[in-house]
């Protein structure tokens, strides 16, 4: 089967909205949560342009809230697909606020959510392989490789483990916490 191949570039998309006092915490600022749910549909918006076909997010990997997002901001995100397995994406986000008036950008939040696209049985199905066109494309690449084998890594210590051994529960006196099993 001839697999097709499309650019980083086409599956670009932002979104930019004002930030209204509607979506504050008690602290006066932008709720994280908000902010989530906008990231989730930029992230369905972005994997279902490059696939082609319906998506659902499979994990959420990587949310960093760098800086407080203010009311009267104008958020922009911008999202692209960074790797592609056989039916899932990586979708990378990026967070910026811009004060209106004084035209100051700041970098608030990066984020990366696993997309899979779905064909209209419902089953996982193949993405387009990606075409990397600059060392960028091929930096992020790189990085998604080594969060996806970090994930396996993980999985298979939870696996393994065995937090129940007398080693392990020793292990837990170098942390904050007090045993009373
Ligand atoms: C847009 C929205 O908000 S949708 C609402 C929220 N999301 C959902 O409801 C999704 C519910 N979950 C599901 O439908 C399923 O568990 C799925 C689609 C995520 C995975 O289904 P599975 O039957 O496990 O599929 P399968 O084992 O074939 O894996 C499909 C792909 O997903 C990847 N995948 C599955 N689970 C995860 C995970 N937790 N993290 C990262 N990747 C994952 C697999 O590695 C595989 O990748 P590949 O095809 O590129 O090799």
């Amino acid at each position: 089967m001839n697999r097709t191949f499309k650019t980083v570039a086409s599956s670009d998309i932002s979104i930019s909205e004002l930030m209204l006092p509607s979506n504050t915490n008690f602290s006066g600022k932008i709720h994280g949560g908000y902010i989530l749910s906008l990231l989730d549909q930029i992230a369905f918006a972005c994997a279902s342009k490059f696939s082609g076909n319906y998506c659902v997010t499979a994990s959420v990997d990587t949310v960093n809230f760098l800086k407080p997002i203010e009311v009267g901001e104008l958020v922009t995100m911008k999202a692209s697909v960074n790797f592609v397995g056989n039916s899932s994406m990586i979708v990378g986000i990026r967070v910026e606020a811009e004060n209106i008036q004084t035209g100051k950008i700041k970098h608030c939040n990066s984020s990366y959510f696993t997309m899979v696209a779905k064909d209209s049985e419902g089953k996982s199905t193949l993405v387009p392989g990606l075409i990397l066109s600059n060392m960028n494309d091929v930096r992020r690449y790189f990085n998604c490789i080594k969060q996806v084998s970090l994930k396996k890594e993980q999985n298979m210590h939870e696996e393994v483990f065995d937090y129940t051994s007398e080693e392990s529960l020793e292990s837990l006196k170098k942390y904050n916490v007090k045993l009373e099993l």
